[in-house]
């Protein structure tokens, strides 16, 4: 193609028929349209005859959520293409493999993960994933420590970051994470019953100087490549294995960030099953799961952390007594006021999650909602305090009402 165009099934299934390392001439190929996201086109290729399958991402010229009157640019597919490989280079497995990247049409094609369940699906049915925290704490440590000034030369690391400005991408973050949710904007939409709750968090100045605070940090700190939108539809699982797509929003940003949103889809998993598990010992049992998933997730994340910071960094000044100490205590406090941020917009913002969105009951809705809301604030305004990943779980427990031994 000689020019951008926007694909549907059957010219995506003509695009993917000329692709002869792919697909031999014989193939039988059906497409399917399976993208749920808000931004792009996802499309699921597969040849009848041999059972060989590719996914197709496609960017559009507009945030599918919105429409046309959103436009954003297709520079997005390069960035994720190019973020899949770094990626893959650093924690090999972890995401799909890129087979071809076509910058004029703004797509890729990638491995096809169909038999591993979107994270965000498994968490609402109550699944566990025993390799999972292991897994992506090891995926976060590796991808960011290795990004950053630790372990690439500062030269190096500085033309990186140039790759990976996205101006449009950390735009839409600023303004739908960081500012819309604390104003009158049209952006926002929500559930009619937290009207209240949401109305004491715009009247708030001492947590919208504090999420005003971690907005500069998102502006500014480029420590590392981070995935910058690592929700649990980003997350890929079956209970062996754990893969990470849709990297569209990558830049060199505060490593918290990543880990941060990550934890916060999972409360928010965990807000939602107030609605969702009318059982309380049914759901008390999943909700202590997910904060243990938390725990887990951080200590691997941490461990992993320290190990490449003795063995792999190139930066003389990491051998100071207590650096790594320092800088991993602010990751957590960051990673705490990121979380809070992230549990707010998804609940008072544009774009919410299908966790609590799928609570059909209002009233029920309403409560997983103020439960997020009250977390998300607690976070963001007490991330000073926060000196292990238990400050922020035991927090969350008391302020969900579990005991401790939940
Ligand atoms: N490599 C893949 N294999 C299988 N399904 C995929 C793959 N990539 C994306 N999908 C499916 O498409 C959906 C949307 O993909 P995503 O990359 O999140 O799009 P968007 O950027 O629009 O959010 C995912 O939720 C998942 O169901
Ligand atoms: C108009 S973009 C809103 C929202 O969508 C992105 O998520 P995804 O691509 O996974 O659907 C990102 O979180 C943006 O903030």
């Amino acid at each position: 193609m000689l020019q951008y165009q926007a694909l549907n099934e059957y010219r995506a299934l003509i695009y993917a028929r000329k692709r002869r390392d792919l697909f031999v001439e014989q193939s039988q190929l059906v497409c399917r349209e399976i993208g749920d996201g808000n931004l792009n086109l996802v499309f699921h290729i597969a040849d009848q005859i041999t059972g060989k399958s590719i996914i197709m991402k496609q960017a559009l010229t507009y945030a599918r959520v919105v429409g046309e009157s959103w436009p954003l640019t297709l520079d997005r597919a390069r960035i994720e293409s190019q973020a899949l490989l770094i990626q893959h280079s650093i924690c090999p497995g972890f995401v799909p493999k890129v087979y071809h990247y076509d910058p004029i049409m703004a797509l890729t094609i990638m491995e096809d993960l169909s038999s591993y369940l979107v994270m965000r699906k498994g968490l609402a049915s109550r699944v566990q994933y025993p390799h999972f925290s292991r897994h992506i704490g090891r995926f976060l440590a590796r991808t960011l420590f290795l990004t950053s000034d630790f372990a690439l030369p500062s030269q190096e690391k500085k033309m990186r970051a140039a790759q990976f400005m996205n101006p449009e991408m950390c735009k839409i973050s600023e303004n739908l994470i960081f500012t819309d949710p604390y104003f009158d904007s049209e952006t926002n939409r929500f559930n009619l019953l937290i009207t209240d709750a949401v109305i004491k968090i715009r009247d708030n100045d001492q947590l919208k100087l504090e999420v005003a605070k971690l907005k500069e940090g998102f502006l500014t700190h480029a420590q590392a490549l981070i995935h910058g939108d690592f929700h649990t539809g980003s997350i890929m699982v079956t209970e062996e294995d754990t893969k990470v797509i849709d990297p569209e929003f990558s830049f060199y940003g505060p490593i918290g960030f990543d880990i941060g949103v990550l934890v916060a889809n999972v409360l928010l998993s965990f807000a939602s099953h107030e609605g969702h598990t009318p059982d309380s010992q049914e759901r008390t049992n999943y909700q202590a799961y997910l904060l243990s998933m938390i725990e887990e997730i951080w200590s691997c994340f941490e461990k992993e952390f320290r190990d490449l910071w003795e063995k792999e960094s190139k930066e003389q000044m990491t051998v100071i007594p207590g650096y790594v100490d320092d800088y991993l205590l602010q990751v957590l406090e960051d990673t705490a006021g990121y979380a809070g941020c992230e549990m707010m917009r998804r609940i008072i913002g544009l774009a919410h999650v299908p966790d609590l969105e799928s609570v059909e009951d209002p009233n029920l809705r309403a409560k997983g909602e103020q439960l997020a809301l009250s977390i998300g604030q607690q976070l963001v305004l007490e991330r000073w305090q926060v000196q292990g990943i238990n400050d922020i779980t035991s927090r969350v427990r008391q302020i969900a009402g579990l005991g401790m031994n939940q």
